[in-house]
């Protein structure tokens, strides 16, 4: 039990919200307390994005209603809910790069005030909250965690008395989590409810009180998360027994990806060049490249998948040339790519999956013959990675924008790691997935390694690298350091590679 919590602040009461073929919300009743911090728990699509949504007033129920305070709740849209004391960070920040972040916060602000003073109310409150940000930078110049501090401290400027958060530790370094940590504690001090989603079963036992697991739309239970196991946690959540991946010993085999002396500017506004950039990767072999967003990951995709091209010798496929081959040459060579980004760059939002399975499945997949669409072959290509990665959608129809985020995900790296791949780069392989299907996406690509193919995954997750990697490396402000095998690697080594070339140096001493 919570000796902080105090009386009920907001109630939901058996609330229902359909969309077509789907009930993204079953008669969902669970109420949260003042000063209490309650996560929200379920696999991808069980429908926590839903009912925040309906809390924050940007979607209505379509039966049941709500409590805030012994009163009827019912937003009709997201400024009523803010009038009420109702805030929400949002998985995806919405800031605009070219301005700086009293600006950003003004955008925000139904009547903001004279930019001098929004600025030291900024600076009072990033003081006050412990989260460091200076008012005047240009937010392009940010980091991931300093974007979302501006979006924290928009909230924060409305003293909310609940303050929602969706998946907010994905894009966090380990010390940027302490941070909003600290902060989350001294709101829930001050009697503020915190509503927090997220897959990170950790972080949901040291923070939260109480947890509400939803599957499939329906609550399943209620609990205390630090008296249960994250192993429990998450079995709750999809109703069965988990079993981690499973490697097999596969033989290494030639090199199938050679990289050398890369060097490119970034086409990303504020993005990072990448420098002298040179490893190799050979058949049934996992490299797993870790570091702290806005490194260089997004370039280097970039660069092996062919959307940017290169001189012809600096990215090799068996010893083929390839560097300045565009993206569909390069599927013909074998690679494969997922990019980070899933709406917009991995998936277009308002086509079909069939069409989305076209996308990148039309050369590997011979599903365009003399210049005319195989419509049943890419149609049962979808439905073959919707089955393949259980992606939770009523059918092959469905817009890639109606999926939930991690069911999006599966379908992108279904329909990569579908198509015999002989080398396969990945970019954050189970952002936003729940346990279980990080499990299955993880084996997935094991699978794919064990029958020969060459893995690049870039991962922020270390766990996840150090899970599915032989081989590790760093990328640190555009310089990669040397790959090194997993086995025997010491966090602190880790740490060394990750801080840098200096620390490279230090790290590589004795290997
Ligand atoms: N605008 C929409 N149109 C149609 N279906 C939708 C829409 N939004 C959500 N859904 C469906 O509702 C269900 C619940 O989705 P929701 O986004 O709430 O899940 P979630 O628990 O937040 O998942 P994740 O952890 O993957 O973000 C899913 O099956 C999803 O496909």
């Amino acid at each position: 039990m919570n000796a902080n919590a105090g009386a009920e602040l907001l109630r939901i009461d058996g609330v229902t919200k359909a969309y077509p073929g789907v009930i993204a919300n079953s008669d969902v009743s669970f109420s949260i307390r003042e000063g209490e911090v309650h996560a929200l728990l379920g696999e991808n699509g069980a429908g926590k994005s839903t009912l925040v949504k309906m809390i924050y007033g940007l979607i209505k129920p379509d039966s049941g209603h709500m409590v805030w305070r012994g009163e009827a709740y019912a937003p009709a849209k997201p400024s009523m809910a803010r009038t009420a004391g109702v805030a929400m960070v949002f998985q995806h920040f919405s800031l605009f790069e070219a301005l700086d972040v009293a600006e950003n916060v003004a955008l925000g602000m139904e009547n903001p005030p004279p930019m001098r003073e929004l600025a030291a109310r900024i600076r009072a409150v990033s003081e006050e909250y412990g989260l460091p940000l200076d008012p005047g930078r240009m937010v392009g110049d940010l980091s991931a965690g300093e974007r979302q501090r501006v979006e924290i401290i928009r909230c924060l400027l409305q003293s909310p008395k609940l303050l929602i958060m969706d998946e907010p530790t994905s894009v966090l370094t380990p010390q940027e989590v302490e941070i909003l940590f600290e902060t989350l504690r001294k709101l829930k001090a001050e009697g503020t409810s915190i509503l927090y989603i997220s897959h990170k079963l950790e972080e949901i036992r040291s923070l939260c009180d109480e947890a509400t697991i939803l599957r499939r739309g329906k609550v399943v239970a209620t609990c205390t998360p630090r008296e249960k196991t994250a192993r429990e946690l998450a079995e709750m959540m999809v109703g069965a027994t988990l079993t981690p991946p499973e490697r097999r010993a596969g033989e290494k085999g030639e090199v199938a990806l050679g990289v050398s002396d890369l060097s490119l500017a970034s086409p990303i506004p504020f993005g990072t060049s990448l420098k002298g950039i040179s490893f190799a990767v050979s058949k049934g072999e996992v490299l797993g490249i870790a570091g702290v967003a806005g490194n260089g990951q997004d370039e280097l995709l970039l660069a092996l998948s062919g959307e940017i091209t290169t001189e012809p010798d600096r990215i090799r496929i068996h010893s083929h040339p390839v560097g300045d081959l565009g993206p569909v040459e390069r599927r013909k060579a074998g690679l494969v790519a997922a990019p980070e980004e899933r709406l917009g760059h991995a998936a277009a939002p308002n086509m079909s999956l069939t069409e989305n399975a076209l996308l990148s499945g039309a050369v590997r997949k011979g599903l365009t013959r003399n210049g005319f669409i195989d419509w049943a072959g890419t149609e049962s290509f979808a439905r073959a990675i919707i089955e393949g990665f259980d992606v939770r959608t009523p059918g092959t129809h469905v817009a890639a924008r109606a999926l939930s985020g991690g069911n999006l995900q599966k379908f992108v790296i279904g329909r990569e790691l579908m198509q015999d791949p002989e080398v396969i780069v990945i970019n954050q392989p189970t952002w936003g997935v729940d346990a279980a299907a990080a499990a299955s996406i993880r084996q997935a690509i094991l699978d794919r390694a064990a029958a020969g193919a060459a893995v690049v995954v870039i991962s922020q997750d270390l766990d996840e690298l150090l899970e599915i990697a032989d081989t590790f490396a760093a990328l640190n402000e555009g310089r990669m350091t040397r790959p090194r095998p997993v086995e025997g690697l010491s966090i602190e080594e880790i740490g060394l590679m990750m801080g840098g070339a200096h620390g490279m140096e230090v790290a590589h001493h004795g290997a």
